[in-house]
């Protein structure tokens, strides 16, 4: 057996450490029950620091109930979700942070249909079957949690399928905004640009407005442009199979698609990106913006440890992958491009410029 020297201050630590682990799952439920009650939109609608007597008020929540839900703030304002304040006469007012704002609905930077989605059961409940999944013939822990793949059940759910459609477009809101700020060099000058799975046009329709010179097409299956409401006076929407062939333009964009599929598959959709576009002399490029995971704008320690669960996320949902500079490197070769540039921009995400 092997010896263990571990002393009682270092194993009360550990104890304190798996607890962590242990109750990390309460953070997901506290972001779930913030939602539900609509705190962040409530204390944006008040327009300044709000009392909490205030804010249960405003939330319905009966004064039974108020003691509890100072010490759900308590533990809100300790995850950063919420802050609070003290006014002149020593009352204790809530306040938002950088993170509830991204969750008052109304704003058009709001992460709240991506949440949604991701507290789903349909996406959570997989999660329980890791252990014995590992042991399964398998592909996914959500096929063998529900028995068929995840976009089988989506075709079989039109409500989840809108769900997907709405979490995806939601961070293309953030990610279109940002990247216009900080990446402008990115897309400047770009004749024409084909968003590759581009879903319902959110990034392209920021990039075309941002950009008035560059054609935009959004390229995705079929059965999503067939649905698509969108507004579609500033791009143009291409029902098709991205394995198949991809839409000409001076440049092919595919923002949270690779990490979607395995290494033969990303090789393959770059092959046909790269047949889409002119040479590098002639200003032909392929941007790609997803996760590489060890390089991060964010300091925060839990930085790679999201990336990394992320990474168990797609493998869990659909067989995809985050992958670190090295991995991504092997594909991008093998797909034939000659070099490439990887540029940190928005915390844990990266745009890496391809040239043919
Ligand atoms: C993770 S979503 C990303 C959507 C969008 N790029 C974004 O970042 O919000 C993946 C998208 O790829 C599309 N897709 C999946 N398979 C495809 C294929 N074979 N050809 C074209 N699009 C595809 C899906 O319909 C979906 O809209
Ligand atoms: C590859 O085919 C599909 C991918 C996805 C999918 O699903 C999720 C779900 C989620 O909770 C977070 C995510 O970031 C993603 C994705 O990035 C992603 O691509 C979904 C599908 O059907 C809805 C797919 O067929």
């Amino acid at each position: 057996m092997e010896e263990t020297n571990f002393g009682s201050q270092e194993l009360l630590e550990a104890q304190a450490h798996v607890w962590h682990l242990l109750f990390s799952y309460l953070k997901s439920m506290c972001l779930k029950c913030s939602l539900e009650l609509g705190i962040a939109d409530a204390l944006m609608n008040h327009g300044k620091p709000m009392e909490l007597t205030d804010l249960a008020f405003a939330l319905s929540i009966p004064p039974s109930k108020v003691e509890a839900f100072g010490r759900f703030m308590t533990t809100l304002v300790n995850l950063e979700l919420f802050s609070k304040k003290q006014d002149i006469s020593g009352t204790t007012k809530f306040v938002l942070t950088p993170m509830s704002h991204l969750l008052v609905k109304k704003e058009t930077m709001n992460m709240t249909p991506f949440l949604r989605l991701i507290l789903d059961p349909l996406m959570c409940d997989s999660s329980h079957t890791l252990g014995p999944w590992f042991k399964s013939p398998m592909e996914t822990p959500f096929e063998f949690h529900f028995g068929k793949p995840l976009w089988e059940v989506v075709d079989e759910k039109p409500e989840f399928n809108n769900m997907f459609n709405e979490g995806m477009a939601s961070d293309s809101a953030l990610v279109g905004d940002v990247v216009m700020m900080t990446c402008r060099d990115v897309f400047k000058g770009l004749k024409s640009l084909v968003d590759v799975g581009g879903g319902t046009g959110t990034m392209a329709r920021a990039i075309a407005h941002a950009f008035p010179g560059t054609k935009c097409t959004v390229l995705d299956l079929a059965h999503v442009i067939d649905t698509l409401k969108e507004d579609n006076s500033l791009v143009e929407y291409v029902g098709g199979d991205m394995f198949v062939s991809v839409p000409h333009a001076q440049a092919a964009l595919l923002k949270w698609i690779l990490h979607d599929w395995n290494d033969e598959e990303c090789i393959k959709i770059l092959q046909r990106c790269k047949e889409a576009i002119p040479s590098r002399e002639d200003g032909g490029k392929i941007i790609i913006i997803d996760m590489v995971v060890g390089i991060t704008t964010d300091k925060h320690p839990y930085a790679v440890e999201t990336q990394l669960l992320f990474d168990l996320l797609m493998m869990s949902l659909v067989s995809g992958k985050e992958r670190n500079e090295s991995e991504w490197k092997k594909i991008i070769l093998a797909a034939g491009f000659t070099d490439y540039k990887i540029t940190p921009f928005l915390g844990l995400r990266s745009v890496i410029e391809l040239y043919p």
